[in-house]
């Protein structure tokens, strides 16, 4: 079966150096992945309004999370955060971790984390054999909801969890349960409520601040460490629950040339983030060697949290 994936339409640049290149014969791929139609509640995935077992406690968990991110908020998780003071620790270690991890954010899995990153770096590995660095992407583009245990102050799931949206310019009506943002001290601050607010147009995301979170915290922990994962790699952790821009196209202005390279990449990965989200589970023992041979070739034997 051949599958093709959609491009987003805000124009094409060439691969720059250092970059994964992706032309469209790469997108044109025989996969075995098939997208669901339906979660393992009987709903359409990413449905915020269903009437699922799920529904409550998910627009329960946007309601704090919109309240509360505001731009000094995240100003402040970075720097703390930022430290990486906390655990030294191997990539594996972490996933370990995350056994104990529910994400109360998510209307299509209730299961550990753990299952949730191999699931998602499995089903890559089947449709893209080549390419190990986006198995290894899929592996640990969660890690960060480590911020949940107690070993890291165990944060509430609203500084951890759900979509991520930019703080210092207007929220975008496209983000889910928006109304609640009516709450947030940001929404009435001229500051930061207009179009650009302290931005400005193609200013690159990079120099966008984005609600505190997993994606941010585990680009930064990547980062820091000096991992040799490709510029895609650290685009897709730091950004791929910024639905609005991926799926929605809103804040697309805010990207520069280098971002709309990699937003390709991460529209790819995404389809494999979010349907392979069911109640499937793979066998941890038998996979990791291999991703243990990954996480060596990518990342040093113990990072600093
Ligand atoms: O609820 C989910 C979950 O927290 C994911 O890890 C995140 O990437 C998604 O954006 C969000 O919708
Ligand atoms: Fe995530
Ligand atoms: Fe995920």
């Amino acid at each position: 079966m051949t599958i093709l994936i959609d491009q987003p339409q805000f124009g094409v640049h060439e691969a720059q150096e250092k970059k994964v290149p992706i032309d469209e014969k790469e997108l044109l791929l025989d996969g075995e992945f098939v997208m669901p139609n339906t979660n393992s509640f009987g709903h359409t995935f990413r449905d915020y309004d269903a009437e699922s077992e799920r529904q409550e406690g998910v627009e329960n968990f946007y309601r704090m999370n919109h309240i509360n991110q505001t731009y000094d908020f995240v100003r402040r998780m970075r720097e703390e955060y930022g430290k990486l003071n906390r655990v030294e620790m191997s990539i594996w270690e972490c996933c370990e971790l995350l056994n104990d991890v529910v994400d109360e954010s998510d209307p299509d899995l209730d299961e550990p984390q753990i299952e949730h990153l191999l699931q998602t770096a499995e089903a890559i590995r089947k449709d893209y054999p080549d390419e190990d660095w986006l198995h290894l992407t899929g592996l640990i583009h969660d890690l960060g909801k480590v911020l949940l245990h107690p070993s890291f102050g165990g944060l509430p799931q609203w500084a951890v969890v759900g979509d991520t949206f930019p703080v210092g310019c207007a929220f975008d009506e496209s983000i889910v349960h928006h109304k609640y943002f009516k709450e947030n001290a940001d929404y009435n601050n001229p500051a930061y409520n207009t179009k650009y607010g302290v931005y400005s147009e193609g200013c690159g995301l990079n120099n966008v601040m984005m609600s505190w979170g997993h994606d941010d915290y585990m680009y930064l922990v990547a980062k820091e460490n000096k991992t040799t994962l490709p510029s895609a790699a650290l685009f897709i952790i730091r950004y791929h629950s910024f639905y609005t821009l991926h799926r929605s196209g809103a804040y697309k202005n805010l990207m520069n040339e280098e971002d709309v390279e990699n937003l390709k990449w991460l529209q790819v990965f995404n389809k494999y983030d979010l349907y392979s989200k069911s109640k499937v589970r793979i066998d941890v023992e038998e996979v990791k060697p291999y991703y243990l041979s990954l996480i060596e070739k990518y990342f040093p034997a113990k990072l600093n949290w």
